[in-house]
């Protein structure tokens, strides 16, 4: 059976004085005992004395009576005598006790069982002979002393307070005062060390023992030494000893608790299977010392080409899994691909070996193409052999749809770089007629790609690509170079009309747009007021502070700025507010609904607070007689659309310019 420091402390302090109050009590008998023999000595004694007195003193019966003075005397001096009488066998001859009619017995003082304690309790008078000779008569008298029993228990009494006082009283004081101690200085350190050994609970203040400090000292010390291997151990079990990168254990734990996130926030990552190409080649060739080498280098290799946020470990031999969780788009994740890839195909001088190993990658996504580890481990092996299979050195993506999506991607990619170079793209411009006059007052400039493989190709097909890969920095910058070029052109032949750019959120976010365009107006000497750039909701999306400062910079330099596509993407009424706009450009999608009730109310809508807000509004996609004639009636300023042209090029458009200005 175990019990608490605290019941062993005081268990051991009770019994202590348990034992203590035994011999205490043991003494206090003993000495009572003592005393009591003490009182019947002095008592005996006094007696004997007053007898050997009264045989002397005595010479005829009559001379008792004499003997009263002594008698009282000695009465009164002993402590414990009541009173004293003397008697012969019939009668009292003598008493200081006036009272005194009996005599007493006395026989209980031989009676040897009794303590002397009890015979002084039970025992009321002692008697002596006193012998005496009367001429040769010897005569016997009985000489009594009656004890004083009120003395005699006042006496014992105040002993027993006394000893109670001293004996009793005191230790429960001593106990009190040694239980608070011990609780203090040992049971209660001795506790919280219990409960820090036991919970690792916040670590007990010193103590103020030397011995307990010790033992507390020790145990944070191993606390921290068991903390510091735990922690080895948890990071040796999570770590692939040879590279240094995290194994299958840590990829486990990484995946289980990435697809529970992922699961509750609905996104998706991309599970990437990386397989070095010949890497048994290496090993069988040049030993494993050099392989061992080689992979210790390809694995940091691998962390290098990675961003803090993306995960890789080493899964077996030459294989390694690396999951990427933050991309835009495919072409960002063929980015971090490809860096991979560059990265690893080098060649590596092992040993003074010179070494080349390239790597194939398989790709797979949660939860496309596994909602689990397995899965994701299995079909991006799958994609990882598919690879190898068509020549090694590549990446491939498990779903034969978006392997062909992304080699799309970047053959469109790589061919819309090279168009630039080849000069392959033109501007075409589509008119914008003031719907009062009629007449043509401005061009929106549209993009063309003229592919001397693929004929014409639509800017809706690589705008977005290019936005996504950054390349429309360069075609954007090209596009305002070759406006403001054509728009000199014109200003120079007499036509004067005022051009609208569009500028993605991206490359107005670029760095030093405002400089470039503003030094390529200058240049230039174009006039501000006859550019317009024409914007989309989606800028508003992001770093509303630097594009809300980056637009009121072109406003006040004098630049037009036209919200395109009003109404279909992120409109809020607060841009409005917010951002210097001037035009309001109504999306195709409304001019197409005029004619129906909600479309028509939400047209006029928009022309009456684009107008409110000082603002011209267009409206867009007008291939329609009737949609001129109800957008005139509504009093919209501007209008472009198939109805009057589509975007011509710009000999075309000059043609039917002239044509119609004359
Ligand atoms: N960042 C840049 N984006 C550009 C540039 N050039 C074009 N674009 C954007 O590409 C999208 C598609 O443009 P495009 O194929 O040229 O189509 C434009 C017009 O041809 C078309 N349009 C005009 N009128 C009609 C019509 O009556 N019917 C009909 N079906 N289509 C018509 O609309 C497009 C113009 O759109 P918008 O820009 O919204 O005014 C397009 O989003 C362009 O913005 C560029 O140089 N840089």
């Amino acid at each position: 059976m175990s019990m608490s420091i605290q019941k062993f402390i005081f268990s051991l302090v009770a019994t202590l004085f348990s034992i203590l109050y035994i011999l205490f009590f043991y003494y206090h008998f003993a000495q009572q005992e003592k005393t009591a023999e003490a009182i019947l000595r002095a008592i005996n004694s006094q007696m004997l004395e007053t007898s050997y007195h009264l045989s002397k003193e005595i010479k005829s019966i009559n001379d008792v009576a004499s003997l009263r003075a002594m008698l009282d005397r000695i009465a009164s001096n002993g402590d414990f005598i009541d009173s004293i009488f003397i008697h012969d066998e019939d009668e009292i001859l003598i008493s200081t006790d006036p009272f005194r009619r009996k005599t007493i017995s006395t026989n209980l003082i031989f009676s040897s069982g009794l303590s002397a304690y009890d015979k002084l309790e039970q025992i009321e008078a002692i008697e002596e002979d006193v012998r005496f000779y009367e001429g040769k008569k010897a005569t016997v008298l009985k000489l009594t002393f009656v004890l004083d029993k009120d003395e005699i228990s006042l006496y014992f009494s105040e002993r027993k307070s006394k000893f109670l006082l001293y004996f009793g009283l005191a230790p429960i004081f001593i106990f009190i005062f040694l239980w608070f101690l011990l609780r203090g200085f040992i049971a209660k350190p001795l506790e919280r060390l219990r409960q820090f050994a036991y919970y690792q609970s916040e670590i007990p203040k010193a103590f103020k023992l030397r011995e307990l400090e010790t033992i507390r000292y020790s145990m944070v010390q191993t606390f921290q030494r068991l903390e510091n291997e735990k922690k080895e151990l948890y990071d040796m079990a999570r770590t692939d000893m040879l590279s240094g990168l995290a194994n299958r254990n840590a990829l486990e734990e990484y995946a289980h608790r990435l697809i529970a996130n992922s699961s509750r926030e609905r996104k998706e990552f991309a599970f990437l299977f990386v397989d070095l190409d010949n890497f048994k080649d290496i090993n069988d060739s040049l030993g494993h010392n050099v392989g061992d080498e080689l992979l210790k280098k390809i694995s940091s290799m691998i962390s290098e080409a990675l961003r803090s946020n993306d995960f890789v470990a080493r899964v077996g031999g030459d294989e390694f899994v690396v999951i990427v969780e933050k991309y835009h788009s495919i072409m960002e994740l063929t980015a971090i691909v490809e860096r991979i890839q560059n990265y690893l195909e080098q060649t590596w001088i092992i040993q003074t070996h010179p070494i080349s190993v390239g790597s194939s990658i398989g790709i797979a996504f949660y939860p496309k193409d596994g909602r689990d580890l397995i899965s994701l481990m299995k079909n991006s092996d799958i994609a990882m052999y598919e690879a190898k299979n068509r020549g090694r050195g590549r990446y491939h993506f498990f779903t034969e749809e978006l392997n062909k999506r992304v080699q799309d991607s970047i053959s469109l990619d790589k061919n819309m770089r090279k168009a630039l170079e080849n000069d392959e793209y033109q501007l075409h411009y589509q008119p914008k007629i003031d719907i009062k006059s009629g007449t043509i007052v401005g061009a929106e400039a549209l993009i063309r790609w003229v592919s001397p493989t693929q004929g014409s190709i639509a800017p809706d097909v690589f705008i977005s690509l290019a936005e996504e890969n950054g390349f429309i920095n360069e075609l954007g910058w090209w596009v305002l170079q070759d406006a403001i070029r054509q728009h000199t052109l014109w200003k120079n032949k007499g036509i004067d009309i005022s051009i609208s750019i569009n500028v993605s959120a991206k490359q107005l976010l670029g760095d030093n747009f405002i400089d470039q365009f503003k030094k390529l107006l200058d240049d230039n000497e174009v006039d501000p007021g006859k550019i317009d750039i024409e914007i989309t909701e989606y800028l508003f999306l992001q770093h509303s502070e630097e594009n809300s400062k980056i637009l009121h910079e072109l406003h006040d330099y004098g630049v037009k700025i036209s919200l395109d596509d009003f109404g279909t993407g992120y409109s809020s009424l607060s841009y409005l507010k917010r951002f210097p706009i001037d035009n309001l450009k109504i999306d195709k999608a409304f001019i197409d609904d005029y004619d129906s009730k909600r479309g028509s109310i939400f047209v006029d809508t928009i022309v009456k607070m684009g107008q409110t807000l000082n603002m011209k509004v267009i409206a867009e996609g007008v291939e329609h007689k009737e949609q001129v004639e109800y957008l005139s009636k509504i009093g919209c300023d501007q209008y472009q659309g198939y109805y009057f042209s589509r975007a011509l090029n710009a000999d075309d458009f000059e043609t039917l310019f002239l044509e119609q200005s004359h």
